[in-house]
């Protein structure tokens, strides 16, 4: 099952629950981070939750083990059943996120490659690998890894096994979702719905994938 997750990035309270209400029947998720959340408060996660949908707290978390729990701890009690935290900091850091989702009932995914072209020049090398081992290590729920190459993708999937991949970098990023889509547990897609003229219609184009993980 490839899940549908919005990554929901505009920064208005109104656009964001119009996307949310058109794009909702088609989606498994949302994800929201620092545009929308620093723009309107972290009450918007309250008022997005009336939709019934896992909410992804992307704040890409990487401080000392004590403040990442701080920070998840906010993100749990605001009703977000997911969290996203950088693997750089080191195991005791991701260590510090997963156990506050657990604790709550939720899920903690590390960033292992990131999606854009500098995420080739600092997490190849050796470093995703490494961080998809902390993955296995701690616990974590699973890994972001990038649409934008599947080849890598494909690599970090033998690692963390049947842990789940979230994959940005479809559609605007120039990722190939039916490229991606048999590799992962869940596509990341942002502006090509929430930038259309109908995102009801352009999450209905991208739900069409689920199902073909294999
Ligand atoms: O490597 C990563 C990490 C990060 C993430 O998902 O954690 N994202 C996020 O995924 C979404 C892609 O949006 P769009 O490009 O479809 O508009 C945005 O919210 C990005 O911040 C990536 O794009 N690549």
């Amino acid at each position: 099952m490839t899940d549908l997750i919005l990554a929901l990035d505009p920064t208005t309270r109104t656009d964001a629950m119009r996307i949310a209400s058109a794009a909702a029947p088609h989606i498994d998720a949302i994800k929201i981070g620092y545009p929308l959340i620093l723009a309107e408060g972290l009450g918007i996660a309250k008022e997005l939750k009336a939709f019934g949908l896992p909410l992804i707290a992307d704040f890409k978390v990487a401080d000392i083990p004590n403040t990442n729990q701080l920070i998840a701890q906010q993100v749990f009690e605001a009703g977000f059943s997911g969290i996203i935290c950088h693997g750089f900091p080191g195991s005791d850091s991701v260590k510090a996120c997963v156990n506050v989702a657990h604790d709550n009932g939720g899920e903690c995914y590390v960033v292992a490659e990131m999606s854009h072209p500098g995420g080739a020049e600092f997490f190849q090398s050796g470093t995703a690998e490494r961080i998809a081992r902390v993955v296995i290590e701690t616990g974590a729920d699973g890994i972001i890894a990038p649409a934008t190459r599947p080849e890598r993708t494909r690599i970090l999937r033998e690692i963390i096994g049947t842990r789940k991949i979230l994959s940005p970098g479809v559609g605007a990023q120039g990722g190939d979702p039916d490229a991606i889509a048999g590799l992962v547990d869940g596509i990341i897609v942002g502006r090509a719905i929430y930038e259309s003229n109908d995102p009801g219609a352009a999450a209905a184009r991208y739900a069409s994938l689920r199902g073909k993980r294999t």
